[in-house]
């Protein structure tokens, strides 16, 4: 196969449209005093009009480098406290957060042209909490989850497989088996900015920013 021509992607790229479709307006005058009533909002609105995952968000971490990892994830809860994802303590994401304990969340409904971006500290729920969210799990996802092994090197299929076998009999023999690794995360927000696109270019920026007299609101250049 040839190499691809560099100029000819970045033409290709150039050539692709972006935000070619009727976007919502959104008046940050209007927005409400708590981040978290103005992402459910944002959130409801993706669910309804049916985006794909609406509840996927890539979660960034740092590790002990200091060098900056992200992965998607599925968001488990969202309120005035933070918000929530789960994972296993002993993955690469569990490790850089407990050596790093903050984390940045991204959404982005591209349906809509929005994008939320949270940045906090990350707090280990209690384990009974996470305890009861691993055992609403379904079972080869608790299984999968017990073998602890997420992110090492996959050289065996037929030993995954057999692993994987050996761990789901024990999750259906022991239907109560709680993997204490298993964590709750909540990402208790220092700034959450709501970014909507516009077909003009000039897009709408408001971030939330936690103050001890509670949360300050701030328009943004784009
Ligand atoms: C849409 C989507 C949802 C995902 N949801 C989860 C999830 O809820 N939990 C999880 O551990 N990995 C999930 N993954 C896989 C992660 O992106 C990642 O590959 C995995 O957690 C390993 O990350 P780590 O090596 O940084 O620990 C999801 C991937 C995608 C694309």
């Amino acid at each position: 196969m040839p190499e691809p021509d560099p100029s000819a992607v970045r033409e290709w790229l150039r050539g692709i449209e972006v935000f070619a479709r009727p976007l919502p307006v959104f008046d940050p005058e209007r927005a409400p005093a708590e981040p978290s009533a103005l992402f459910l909002a944002w959130l409801t609105e993706a669910v309804d009009a049916g985006v794909p995952d609406p509840h996927a968000m890539t979660l960034s971490t740092v590790d002990e480098a200091g060098d900056p990892d992200a992965r998607v994830l599925i968001l488990k809860n969202a309120d005035g406290s933070g918000f929530q994802f789960a994972a296993h303590a002993a993955s690469p994401k569990g490790v850089q957060l407990a050596g790093a304990p903050r984390a940045a969340l991204t959404f982005y409904w591209a349906e809509f042209g929005r994008q939320v971006r949270v940045r906090g500290a990350v707090v280990p729920d209690a384990p009974e909490r996470s305890a009861a969210d691993f055992l609403a799990r379904g079972a080869t996802a608790r299984a999968e989850a017990l073998l602890g092994r997420q992110s090492r090197y996959l050289t065996d299929s037929g030993a995954r497989d057999r692993a994987l076998g050996e761990s789901l009999a024990r999750v259906e023999t022991e239907p109560g088996l709680v993997d204490p690794a298993w964590t709750l995360y909540t990402v208790v927000p220092d700034t959450v900015e709501f970014w909507q696109a516009a077909a003009s270019r000039v897009h709408v920026r408001l971030r939330y920013e936690r103050e001890s007299t509670g949360w300050q609101r701030h328009q943004l250049w784009s």
